[in-house]
């Protein structure tokens, strides 16, 4: 489990037993869950924007997030009832006090697991799309968090600043389990134009198979001490260590993913399962990339945002998606990745308690927590470590 929270140095970590839970919402995938809430700062006034009666404030405070693997769906479910999360959904306004509590949710395990959550914890899911909830996390992310989106290329990264009246379109893809290709161009305004079943399921599910790795950590972290050439057929072996330049290929590109396999008469266990991973790893970002990138040219689309948990911050990662979506654009399209990526349908469905009691919730004021300069790039490769992140903000019904 990855539990990330606030921390602003200087300051002790929030009680969150003491603090106030306003809001939980969740995303239940194909690998993960995802889990946002909210709370609010004793020590802070609530602010009413408004000012009528009758309307609440969620007031200021800050997101957190955690998430565990949809598998281990009773250790999310304890901890919620521990955190006493659920406490903070809502309840139908003409609803007697004693009805279910409401949580916010998105992905398929908000339907699969419905009733595990009723059974459990007397949580009644409320179902919100998964696109939706996707293209509305993006954009607020993209509009309200300062420094959320970066370029990482060749080890270097760099912010991008986000002009709002200059955002659509975009192309948005959520790399999951499976990948998701959205052509974003305002908000609520967007269209899943692609998808690919080649996404993080598939390499953590052919890489555990493959390697015999216990967890996606291990196997991310054998990736970083492999060589993809002992495996990966290159253009140079083709070529008798040539280029093939009349196509703009070079002796180093990889003409075919585990090419070398076929013919090295070699065992699976010939194979050190640091190469292996590396390939596949390699394989599966540089393919996502590429079909990125001819869905950007299929909608005249410059910029293309890549989110989901696959991403985590792995520089390794963005490195191949980023090298991809250069090559086959000739530098025309650029990869852009968010710092929370892994958590922008949980965002979306949290802001979909707008429209479910508080109406127009509005983000105001966002201010980010200082710990959120905690890097994860550079950090251990499951992008856990000690970054404690959280969005810092204020929220308002009005
Ligand atoms: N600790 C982890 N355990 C399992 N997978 C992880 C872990 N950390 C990162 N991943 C990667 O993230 C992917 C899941 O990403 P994400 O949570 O965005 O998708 P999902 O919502 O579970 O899937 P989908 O949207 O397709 O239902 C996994 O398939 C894997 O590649
Ligand atoms: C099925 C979903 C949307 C579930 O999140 C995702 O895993 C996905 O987009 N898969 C790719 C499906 C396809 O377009 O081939």
């Amino acid at each position: 489990m990855d539990h990330r929270e606030a921390g602003i140095p200087g300051k002790s970590e929030p009680n969150l037993l003491d603090g106030h839970i306003s809001h939980l919402a969740l995303d239940i995938g194909g690998s993960l869950i995802k889990l946002v809430y909210f709370s609010t700062n004793d020590d802070v006034d609530v602010v009413d924007k408004a000012g009528r009666s009758g309307k609440e404030s969620l007031g200021k405070g800050r997101f957190h997030f955690a998430n565990f693997e949809t598998s281990k769906i009773n250790d999310c479910l304890e901890f919620i009832q521990t955190k006493q999360l659920h406490l903070g959904g809502c309840r139908h306004l003409e609803a007697p006090p004693t009805d279910m509590t409401i949580i916010k949710a998105t992905g398929g395990g908000s339907y699969k697991y419905a009733d595990l959550f009723i059974e459990k914890l007397g949580i009644c899911l409320d179902k919100e799309d998964e696109m939706d909830c996707l293209v509305a996390g993006a954009n607020f992310l993209l509009k309200a968090v300062h420094q959320e989106a970066f370029t990482y290329m060749h080890g270097q990264k760099e912010f991008v600043q986000i002009d709002h009246n200059d955002l659509y379109p975009y192309l948005l893809v959520n790399i999951g389990s499976g990948v998701s290709m959205l052509k974003v161009d305002g908000e609520g305004k967007f269209e899943r134009v692609s998808g690919t079943n080649v996404g993080g399921g598939t390499f953590w599910g052919l890489g555990r198979l493959l390697t015999n790795c216990k967890s996606f950590d291990e196997l991310l972290e054998l990736s970083h001490k492999g060589n993809n050439r002992v495996i990966d057929m290159l253009v140079g072996d083709i070529y008798g260590g040539m280029d093939y330049s009349k196509v703009g290929l070079s002796s180093t590109t990889i003409a075919s993913s585990f090419g070398k396999a076929i013919s090295d008469n070699k065992e699976l266990a010939d194979y050190r399962p640091e190469d292996i991973s590396r390939s596949l790893l390699r394989m599966i970002s540089n393919n996502i990339g590429q079909i990125s990138y001819l869905n950007a040219l299929r909608f005249g689309l410059k910029r293309i945002f890549f989110g989901g948990f696959f991403i985590g911050g792995h520089a390794y990662t963005m490195d191949t998606i980023s090298v991809a979506v250069h090559f086959w654009s000739k530098g025309e399209a650029k990869a852009m990745f968010l710092r929370h990526e892994g958590f922008l349908g949980a965002l979306g469905a949290f802001m979909s308690y707008g429209k479910h009691g508080f109406d127009d919730l509005m983000f105001h004021q966002l201010i980010q927590s200082a710990s959120l300069a905690g890097d994860k790039i550079g950090s251990p490769p499951n992008g856990k470590s000690s970054e404690n992140e959280s969005i810092e903000c204020s929220i308002y019904a009005s």
